[in-house]
């Protein structure tokens, strides 16, 4: 019988600045899709684990599924598939738990179909996957994802995506508390417009973002880690923000922020050591206000979504 495994990463959607426009994807984190023949045609979701029951099975409703059929209806193909979904990440974290099950399946059904797609090419069918699992179709956990590195979206319509310069020794510290927060939920706290003087002082950090990344110029990369539009609005959802902040600040972080939706916040480092360094501060400081924390460091996975067997 047919089968075929694949593997995407976890992702730090958002990087301060470039809400729902840049992401960056994880090392050694992530989640896995097998696929199998079936004779029957149509797709099911026949096991999921380490997801505690949690994840819907229905195939309308499961992002491997949605990736996978707006796959099929764009081919204008009628195929069995029988998918199993093994969750590495946790739900509602901010390290696109959602994302990483669509882009680990759509890379698994292209190669279940004989590769007719470039990585790129995929995007599409996973953020409407995105769509059906928070109500926004956003780009910037299943671009990195599929993709790897850092990935700047330039436009939805038409979708551009770029492929962004990883400098050498850039190092990702997640520190995950223990609770739950649902991207839909972390969206309905934002504002609809922003002042003028925001969006000047976000467009200037976006630009200095990708000008340090690609200059590989630390400093610029530290002044540019700011966000004046989604954490002022977030950032009172996630208990210990502002301490943890000048706990990884004063151990060298080049600035933290929430990845993606929170509650789970990225530090950016130089170095291993300083990721290391950032993560005991950083669990010091939640255990000091007696939360139950995950913390892991990486450097930035540059593969994105593969196959495995
Ligand atoms: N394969 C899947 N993995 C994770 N969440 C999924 C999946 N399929 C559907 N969902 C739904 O997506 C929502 C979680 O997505 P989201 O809040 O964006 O979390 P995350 O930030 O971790 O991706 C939940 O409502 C969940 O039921
Ligand atoms: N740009 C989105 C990213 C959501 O990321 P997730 O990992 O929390 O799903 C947003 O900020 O809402």
């Amino acid at each position: 019988m047919k089968s075929v495994k694949a593997f995407a990463p976890a992702t730090v959607a958002n990087v301060s600045c470039g809400f729902d426009i840049l992401g960056f994807a994880i090392e050694g984190m992530g989640d896995w899709v097998r696929l199998e023949e079936k004779d029957s045609p149509g797709l099911e979701v026949v096991s999921i684990t380490g997801d505690e029951g949690k994840l819907p099975k229905e195939v309308e409703k499961n992002t491997c599924s949605v990736a996978i059929q707006a796959m099929l209806d764009h081919l204008n193909v009628e195929i069995g598939m029988a998918i199993h979904l093994e969750k590495g990440l946790p739900l509602g974290s901010g390290m696109g738990s959602s994302a990483a099950s669509a882009a680990a399946a759509l890379v698994a059904a292209n190669e279940f179909l004989g590769n007719p797609f470039e990585k790129k090419e995929l995007l599409p069918f996973a953020i409407a996957a995105e769509k059906a699992a928070c109500g926004a179709g956003h780009a910037d956990n299943v671009a990195p994802s599929l993709m790897g590195g850092f990935v700047l979206i330039r436009d939805y319509h038409p979708l551009d995506v770029i492929k962004l310069h990883v400098p050498k020794g850039l190092y990702c510290t997640l520190l995950h508390p223990h609770f739950e927060l649902k991207t839909a939920d972390s969206r309905s706290v934002l504002r609809d417009s922003i002042p003028l003087k925001h969006s000047t002082i976000q467009s200037g950090n976006v630009a200095g973002l990708v000008a340090g990344l690609y200059e590989e110029d630390f400093d610029l990369i530290s002044r540019s880690l700011r966000d004046v539009i989604a954490e002022p609005y977030r950032s009172i959802l996630i208990p210990g923000f502002n301490e943890v902040r000048e706990a990884v600040k004063a151990k060298g972080a080049l600035g933290m922020g929430i990845s993606g939706s929170g509650p789970t916040l990225f530090c950016l480092s130089k170095g291993e050591e300083k990721a290391q360094a950032i993560a005991d501060a950083a669990e010091e400081v939640y255990q000091s206000i007696g939360l139950g924390v995950d913390v892991f460091f990486s450097a930035i996975n540059t593969r994105g979504g593969y196959i495995i067997e």
